[in-house]
């Protein structure tokens, strides 16, 4: 069995006050990603949302249904989106190959019965990250390439949070039911991302850093805004964010980040920000 997953349930903001660092990394950091021949998943009841990677080497490794899916096959009630951070690889979906480069998206739509990923290269494998919903109408499949993605420029150099970020999968770009992921880059000098920071109660969200030097590190911040935790992330690790926490983080060095969000609604731009001299 080359799939395995862990579940993680959701937890009320009165109790995270009361977490300490062991027990707040428990819940919500995913540290089990990007291990080579194995797809790694957790399932977390925010918004039932799936984070996971599939990293092949010499065989192609197949997305097996899991459990607490009680379905047929993966996306039986399911859509699915991938960027491949890795080296080139392929993605083939009921016998039609997508091949995903280096930073290119695939979204898959309800009701692909066999999902197959395959490397180019077993000594430089692709390594896809993948982000699940529930789904219950069936969106045409779509390859993102480099130039599909909207990008926008945020932030400046004077605070220290100059990033670039590329929408990959939102609803301007194609059709979902409800996922949402993109990737954000800091720009060299800066550190922090999502700052001035924001909550969007109607859609939980998950982070997956990466581009971390490996004696660097990222302090991702969390909580309600008035009452704020940090969790120190390293290369390649996710973290789950509650749909009342900021989800906000600053690096010893720059890096790059994907976000996966779901829930209420498709509209991106819906934010509630925090004034940083507000923040506890
Ligand atoms: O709700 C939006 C998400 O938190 C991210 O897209 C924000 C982000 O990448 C950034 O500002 O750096
Ligand atoms: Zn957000």
């Amino acid at each position: 069995m080359k799939t395995s997953y862990k579940t993680r349930y959701a937890a009320s903001p009165q109790d995270v006050k009361s977490y300490d660092t062991t027990r707040l990394r428990e819940e919500f950091l995913i540290d089990d990603l990007m291990v080579p021949n194995k797809i790694n998943l957790t399932y977390s009841h925010y918004d039932r949302f799936i984070t996971g990677s599939a990293v092949p080497t010499s065989a192609p490794l197949k997305l097996e249904s899991i459990d607490a899916l009680k379905a047929n096959y993966f996306l039986e009630r399911r859509e699915l989106g991938i960027i491949n951070i890795g080296a080139a690889g392929k993605v083939v979906v009921d016998g039609q190959t997508y091949e995903l480069d280096h930073k290119e998206a695939l979204y898959l739509g309800q009701g692909n019965k066999s999902v197959e990923f395959s490397s180019n290269s077993a000594d430089d494998p692709a390594q896809f990250y993948l982000n699940s919903t529930p789904a219950h109408k069936a969106f045409p499949n779509k390859k993102i390439g480099k130039n599909d993605v909207e990008v926008i420029e945020l932030g400046a150099p004077e605070t220290a949070n100059a990033r670039t970020l590329r929408k990959y999968i939102v609803n301007s770009v194609v059709d979902v039911c409800q996922l949402q992921m993109g990737m954000t880059t800091i720009k060299p000098g800066s550190s922090w991302n999502t700052m001035p920071a924001h909550v969007h109660d109607r859609r939980m969200e998950v982070y997956f850093y990466f581009e971390i030097p490996s004696d660097q590190a990222v302090s991702h911040f969390m909580g309600e805004p008035q009452e704020t935790r940090h969790i120190w992330m390293s290369n390649n690790q996710a973290v789950i964010s509650p749909p009342w926490s900021i989800h906000s983080g600053s690096g010893t060095s720059n890096y790059s980040f994907i976000w996966g969000m779901a829930g209420e609604n498709l509209d991106y731009g819906d934010m509630d920000h925090c004034k940083i001299n507000e923040l506890k």
